[in-house]
């Protein structure tokens, strides 16, 4: 057993190389035998552990800078050659099960229970739900009275009257209605889950909107009391477990004061919500709230230590309630147990989360686990509390635990557990993976639902898609927004799809037919034979409203879009339309390695040149023009695109419930459009509007008095100005507050190398103790800014706060190698930190260097008359970059003095951490 489980990892390693080796880029380079080699290479157990901490920030960090660059970023080029069918076969083929185990734990005695959100109640034709929210803005706006006080709210004919005078009550009182609603829905929910054999389930934290915000919170008692007592009875007539889970910012070991102040206002909002359910004394005492213990803030230690004395701070109530959950980023179960046995606080343990933090040299899933159930089940049992657990899959193609956080829709089998668990099932699908799980086992209640069918059953009237809804309401539809929609569809995709490889052998079969749209593929790679796959390319909302803009370009006078074209810019500020000599302007910015031309017009070759060139009759005129000059149109309509578009949810994305869990990476379904006249807004990081997206109207609020002249300035988000200058065209002085700076890591490694003295060779062998894989090549620095106030503005200024934690790991990381290649370049720990403050200080500096004028200079430059619009951003850029350095430097020199003076005041406490 053991040995299959070390051949299962060698095997993940062999196909994480692989996948590393493509996602270079270089897919002509990897050659299998040698990764395999590669992988067989047994490293030492520390060192994989260290590097898995690393590989979740850095997938972490890839995720979040994915959401920003929509598309013609390079990454999602490079992503898309790597997605060959081949690669993810072999990567499926490969997967471990997402549970060792040989334990089932039937027959069933437990509860299975699911989170917040019914998808067959959610759908329903009234739909029963606990998470209807609403904007800050609308509970501003709702502070005003109704234009007819009499008649129910419309979106257009019966609004807030700004005429009247504000009244915080009002607004407060809307938004508690939404939580009565909320509340009110509870019952329905318990009920239908007795009918169908399910007694457990989470509710939902967003039950009552904003209850612990600092300015919009409000207490539940008394308005929620009675609503809360009912829902209450009605669970305990029926033994129905209710439990909650704050969501992951709400974190009480955090450093930051005002973290731990909303996290405990957030913990007494979701007590008290347990509490006014008023459950029986056994339901109340497992009506528990789970919270994970969030950063690790670069010193577990220091974390713990604040954990405590916050946990000695919380109210009784609370600390009833309190359940520590492992995460799957820093918090493990062997993190966790012992602060939970320590505080008696229980834990829950989470088997998909403790699947991507495993131990490596034991072997994944649930094997070294087992071990600590006892003393798991003890932190429940010596309070008296019913033991529950979470349990989840990763979606069935995930190989890498950035993959593998993704929770899969249903889940396919039982965890290792006592049969009598309460176990919660975090699956997208809801009531529906927990029905699934009740079939596969024929667990006690499976044949009551036998009426209940997946819930997008089309009998079911379901709500009309608001596109729907506006069409109907205008009784005609906008033909051209039509046309355009349809215009998608009409394409013919052939020319571009993926050449058939069997389907002319199927085609040719004596009376088949074969519908175009779908495509057999070949799936022997992964032992799954032959596989019918949907054969339409993946176009994106990029291109496909490139495509869109390009048709109605081309239709001149005839298109009904004209007049809103010929308002729109048919030339750009953005870097993708500067010259070699204005892009210089830029220096060392990391924006110069961004603009991304060469990537986009690749993109225009694969994705919109081939639509139109295979669809003359749909682009008549586009007959005339060149590759070029269809690029340079494809060109202007992708940075309108970039500057005017929107991104419109799709419905079905709107209507899911967070799964209020870790973050998860979720695919993104949305589509873009042009508004015109909502695009016509500039914007500013202090702004005075906001832009509100109605059912049936776009509205845009005020957001404190503006006088006459003054100019209405949305948001578009809080960018650098790189960004700003990047997406659209233009900097800003307040924008500067958001300036990041792009640290690369070998400017960290010579600086390491010239203060020790290390010689390239020694650096090498540090490197060897590293996993090159997992190492980061650049840190993003920024500065610790406050959300702008409620009416746009700032109070304070932005401030450089702190070096990212994944940086400073990294330098630990590299430290620690550093010693065991020259035991005495570095003493011990103290000396390591001070080596790190001066070590960053001069890759600061180095960095600084690389801009080849200072910042006087530049402010001489940007003050001067003769100065072109392009130049002066690109300074700015630069400028506020260089800017950003010098306060990440005082910011270390601080620290470092700092340290100083602490140790010659403290020489005792040197002497014992240097032991
Ligand atoms: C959505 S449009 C806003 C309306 C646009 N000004 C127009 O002419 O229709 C975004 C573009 O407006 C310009 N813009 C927006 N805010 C600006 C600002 N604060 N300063 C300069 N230009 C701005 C930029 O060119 C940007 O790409």
């Amino acid at each position: 057993m053991r040995e299959l489980g070390e051949m299962g990892l060698k095997l993940q390693s062999a196909v994480k190389i692989q996948r590393l080796a493509v996602e270079t880029s270089d897919l002509s380079k990897c050659d299998p035998e040698k990764v395999r080699e590669e992988a067989f290479k047994i490293r030492p157990a520390s060192m994989r552990q260290a590097k898995a901490g690393h590989e979740k920030t850095a997938e972490i960090k890839t995720a979040e800078q994915s959401s920003v660059d929509v598309d013609l970023e390079p990454a999602d080029v490079a992503e898309e050659k790597v997605d060959s069918e081949a690669i993810q076969s072999e990567r499926a083929a490969r997967r471990p099960p997402p549970v060792n185990s040989g334990v089932l734990p039937l027959p069933w005695k437990g509860r299975l229970g699911y989170a917040c959100l019914n998808t067959y109640l959610r759908s329903a034709g009234t739909p029963v739900f606990s998470s209807r929210t609403c904007r800050i803005a609308s509970i501003i706006d709702h502070r005003y009275p109704l234009q007819d006080p009499t008649q129910p709210e419309h979106a257009t004919k019966n609004r807030p009257d700004k005429t009247q005078s504000p009244d915080i009550q009002r607004g407060r009182e809307f938004v508690q209605e939404l939580g009565l609603a909320n509340a009110r829905d509870i019952v329905k929910m318990l009920r239908w889950n007795e009918k169908y054999g399910i007694k457990f389930m989470r509710l939902s934290s967003e039950m009552f909107p904003f209850a612990s915000h600092e300015e919009h919170g409000y207490k539940l008692a008394p308005f929620a009391a009675d609503v809360l007592a009912e829902a209450g009875k009605v669970a305990g007539e029926l033994g129905h477990r209710l439990t909650t889970h704050p969501g992951q910012y709400t974190q009480i070991a955090s450093p930051r004061k005002e973290v731990i102040t909303a996290a405990i206002r957030d913990l007494e909002y979701h007590n008290e919500m347990l509490s006014l359910l008023k459950l029986p004394e056994q339901q109340d005492r497992d009506a528990v709230m789970i919270l994970h213990m969030g950063g690790t803030y670069g010193d577990k230690a220091a974390t713990l230590d604040r954990f405590r004395e916050n946990y000695a701070t919380l109210s009784d109530g609370v600390k009833m309630r309190l359940v520590l959950e492992n995460d799957d980023v820093s918090w493990s179960v062997h993190d966790l147990l012992p602060i939970c046995e320590e505080l008696n606080i229980p834990l829950v343990l989470d088997y998909h989360h403790h699947n991507i933090i495993f131990d490596p040299s034991i072997r994944e899933g649930t094997l070294d686990i087992m071990d600590l159930y006892d003393r798991i089940a003890k932190t429940w049992t010596r309070k008296n509390i019913k033991q529950k657990m979470h349990y989840s899959e990763p979606t069935a193609e995930a190989i890498t635990p950035r993959d593998r956080r993704k929770h899969s829709a249903r889940v396919k089998t039982l965890p290792p557990c006592a049969a009598d668990m309460d176990l919660m099932i975090e699956a997208k699908d809801k009531e529906q993976a927990v029905f699934e799980l009740m079939r596969t086992f024929k667990l006690p209640g499976w044949n009551l639902f036998n009426d209940i069918v997946p819930y997008e059953r089309d009998d079911e009237p379901r709500k009309e898609s608001k596109r729907t809804k506006k069409e109907k309401k205008s009784g005609n539809t906008d033909e051209a927004g039509e046309e355009a929609a349809k215009l998608i569809e009409e394409l013919t995709w052939k020319e571009i799809s993926r050449p058939a490889l069997t389907k002319g052998w199927f085609k040719a079969l004596p009376g088949s037919t074969f519908s175009e749209l779908i495509e057999i593929t070949d799936l022997r790679a992964r032992n799954a034979g032959r596989g019918i796959v949907d054969d339409k390319p993946q176009q994106d909302p990029w291109s496909i409203l490139i495509i869109i803009m390009m048709f109605e370009y081309f239709k001149g006078d005839e298109s009904k879009w004209k007049p809103y074209m010929d308002v729109l810019p048919a030339s750009f500020e953005t870097p993708m339309f500067w010259s070699g000599a204005e892009l210089d302007e830029l220096q060392a910015s990391a924006t110069r390695t961004k603009v991304g031309k060469a990537d986009a017009e690749e993109m225009f070759h694969a994705k919109v040149l081939p639509v139109i060139r295979a669809n003359h009759e749909i682009f008549p005129s586009s007959q005339s023009y060149s590759d070029d000059e269809l690029v340079q149109l494809a060109h202007r309509m992708g940075s309108t695109i970039m500057s005017y578009a929107f991104d419109f949810q799709n419905e079905d994305e709107e209507d899911e419930e967070d799964e209020e869990e870790w973050v998860e990476d979720r695919e993104s379904k949305s589509t873009m459009g042009m508004v015109p006249m909502a695009d016509i807004l500039n914007a500013d990081a202090e702004y005075n509007a906001h832009v509100n997206y109605g059912d049936d109207a776009l509205t845009v609020t005020a957001l404190r008095t503006i006088k006459a002249g003054e100019e209405i300035l949305n948001y578009y988000g809080p960018h650098p100005n790189s960004e700003l200058l990047r997406r659209y065209g233009y900097v800003t002085p307040k924008h500067s507050r958001y300036d990041v700076v792009e640290l690369p890591w070998k400017l960290v490694e010579n600086s390491l190398a010239a203060s020790l003295g290390l010689s390239e060779q020694q650096l090498d062998n540090a490197r060897e103790y590293l996993d090159m894989d997992e190492i980061e090549d650049t840190f993003v620095l920024d500065r610790e800014s406050d959300e702008p106030n409620p009416d746009g503005t700032f109070t304070g200024s932005a401030r450089f706060s702190d070096i990212p934690e994944d940086l400073r790991d990294q330098l630990k990381l590299l430290l620690k190698a550093v010693r065991k290649v020259d035991p005495s370049s570095v003493a011990d720990k103290r000396k390591r930190d001070e080596i790190q403050h001066s070590v960053l200080i001069k890759a600061l500096d180095a960095l600084a260097s690389q801009y080849p004028t200072t910042i006087p200079e530049d402010e001489r430059i940007l003050s001067g008359s003769d100065i072109s619009e392009r130049q002066r951003a690109a300074v700015t850029v630069r400028l506020g970059e260089k800017r950003l350095i010098e306060e990440a430097k005082s910011y270390l020199s601080g620290i470092a003095s700092d340290t100083a003076l602490e140790e010659t005041s403290a020489p005792n406490k040197r002497a014992r951490r240097s032991d």
